[in-house]
C-alpha cells in the first residue's frame, strides 16, 4: 500500500526524512506471446536480494545531490549503464507507511524496445549489484490468460513497500492497462492468494 501523496518540493523541506527514488522503465512492443497474444508493453522490475519485487533505484541524499542525479547513480549500480531520468519523468512522491521517516519518489521512463534490451543486457553483464543486491531484472507479464496466468499471477508475488501500488498506478496513469483490466487482475490475484493460503 502507498502512503499519503505529497509534492516533491514539500517533501524536500521535511526535516529528518530519508528519500528513496525508484523508476519504472517501459517500452511499447509488437511482440506476441506464442505468436498470437499481444504483449503490448514491456515493463521492467527487479528481483531484489531480499526476495521481494521492486523497481530499480535506492536511497538518495538530497543535501548532496538532486533526487534525479541520485537516482541515475543508483541506476548505474543496478543496471550497469547510464540512463537519464530527469524531473520531467517524476510521477509521484509519497510519505511511506513504514518506516515513518521515508519519502518514496517514483519516476517512469519510456524507452524504445531496443533500448530496454540494452538495459537488460547491461544489468546482467556490467551492473555492480547483479547477483548481490539485485538478483535480476524481470519483465512484468501484462496479459491475462486462463486461470489468472499472467498479470494476476504476477500480482500474487511479494512486493517491497509500495512497489505494487506504484506499478498499478503507473499502468493506469500511462494507459498501459485500462481501469477494468487492472481491477479484474487485482480481484483475481486476491482470489489466487486466498486459495493458496495455508
Ligand atoms: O520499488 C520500490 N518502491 C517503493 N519503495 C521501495 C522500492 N524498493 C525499495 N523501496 C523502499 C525500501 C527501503 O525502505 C527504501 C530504499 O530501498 P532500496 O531500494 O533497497 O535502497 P538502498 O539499496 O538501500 O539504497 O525504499
Amino acid at each position: 500500500m502507498a502512503g499519503q501523496e505529497i509534492s516533491k518540493d514539500e517533501s524536500l523541506s521535511l526535516k529528518g526524512y530519508r528519500h528513496a527514488c525508484h523508476v519504472m522503465i517501459y517500452a511499447d512492443t509488437e511482440a506476441k506471446l506464442f505468436g498470437k497474444i499481444p504483449i503490448k508493453h514491456i515493463v521492467l522490475m527487479q528481483m531484489r536480494f531480499d526476495g521481494f519485487l521492486g523497481f530499480p533505484g535506492g536511497i538518495v541524499n538530497p543535501r548532496e545531490e538532486s533526487l534525479e542525479a541520485g537516482l541515475c547513480r543508483e541506476l548505474w549500480e543496478e543496471i550497469g549503464m547510464a540512463l537519464k531520468v530527469g524531473p520531467e519523468d517524476h510521477c509521484s512522491s509519497c510519505l511511506a507507511l513504514s518506516p515513518p521517516d521515508l519519502v518514496t519518489h517514483f519516476y517512469t521512463k519510456k524507452l524504445r524496445e531496443e533500448e530496454v534490451r540494452e538495459v537488460e543486457r547491461a544489468a546482467v553483464s556490467s551492473a555492480a549489484d547483479h547477483g548481490l543486491e539485485v538478483m535480476g531484472m524481470i519483465r512484468v507479464p501484462l496479459y491475462c490468460l486462463k486461470k489468472g496466468e499472467g498479470f494476476p499471477s504476477f500480482l500474487s508475488n511479494s512486493f517491497i513497500d509500495s512497489a505494487r501500488s506504484q506499478l498499478l498506478a503507473a499502468l493506469r496513469v500511462l494507459g498501459l492497462l485500462s481501469q477494468e483490466e487492472l481491477e479484474a487482475a487485482v480481484a483475481t490475484a486476491k482470489m489466487m492468494r486466498q486459495s493458496t493460503a495455508h
